[in-house]
């Protein structure tokens, strides 16, 4: 059966407004960061941005026809200060990138790509009882994005998750992930950041999200790319050829800021 929709010219990102709305809104994610625009704003640097996650909150990868997701455990885990009014819970984390590695990041700056970037996508559990139902709301999500460049080391942290992907490549299939994973190596050393008001990154689209996009990019090897671009959009029972139904690329392309605020903490 064929994906809704996807990232292939025929359902990619700009057949998306089609079958779900939202995604032609005015608070659309990602969006090019053009650093000239963004304002500074002590309240940023006053209450610093903080997280704590339990290296053995993750128990899940999935791939979910659109890219691989782990999924965590939130009740130990806490994302709050900065932009956030809020504690906000870890629900999940997963990556975009593209096809060769001069693209693949959603949020760009200034106009360049990134080869992949890693959300972590957290929710309001102190104002919201699930994460449904703070998907619904403006302030209901909260996602980190780290971009990713690439290093001539394998990112060991990854490598913990890249090592399962053989597990999961058609879409639908799912293995336990219980490993310790430190989180602090898949963010990165500055916390400077932008920050602004926007969407999920793919459908339905909702306009809930509080985005926190750092500005110092973590490393992935080569390899380790090309090991998420193995993936497959399709399950094990579609017959296509070997080389079909490859996800290369699982990204969206920057939509228009607008007059939304960016936001900047630190240079
Ligand atoms: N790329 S994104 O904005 O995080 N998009 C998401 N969609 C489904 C729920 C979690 N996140
Ligand atoms: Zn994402």
């Amino acid at each position: 059966m064929s994906l809704d929709w996807g990232y292939t010219d025929d359902n990619g990102p700009s057949t998306w407004a089609e079958k779900y709305p939202l995604a032609a809104g005015a608070r659309q994610s990602p969006v090019d960061i053009d650093t000239s625009k963004a304002t500074s704003d002590n309240s940023l640097v006053d209450r610093e941005i903080d997280w704590s996650y339990p290296s053995n909150c993750s128990y899940r990868i999935v791939n979910t026809g659109y890219g691989w997701r782990v999924d965590t455990y939130g009740d130990d885990t806490a994302l709050s200060g900065g932009p956030l009014s809020e504690v906000y819970k870890l629900e999940q984390f997963h990556c975009h990138w593209g096809a060769t590695n001069d693209e693949g990041s959603e949020h760009t700056v200034d106009g360049k790509s990134y080869a992949a970037e890693l959300h972590l996508v957290h929710w309001n559990s102190e104002k919201y009882s699930s994460f449904k139902e703070a998907a619904s709301q403006p302030d209901g999500l909260a996602v980190l994005g780290v971009f990713m460049e690439i290093g001539n080391a394998d990112n060991a942290e990854l490598e913990k998750i890249i090592s399962l992907i053989p597990k999961i490549i058609h879409k639908g299939q799912d293995s336990q992930a219980s490993f310790d994973l430190d989180f602090g190596s898949l963010l990165p050393e500055s916390k400077h950041y932008w920050t602004y008001l926007g969407s999920l990154t793919t459908p339905p689209c909702n306009e809930c999200v509080i985005w926190t996009v750092f500005k110092e990019p973590i490393t992935i090897s080569e390899r380790q790319l090309e090991v998420f671009r193995s993936l497959k959009s399709v399950g094990e029972e579609d017959a296509i050829e070997p080389e079909e139904g490859k996800l290369v690329k699982n990204y969206r392309p920057p939509l228009p800021l607008g007059n939304r605020v960016l936001r900047e903490c630190g240079p």
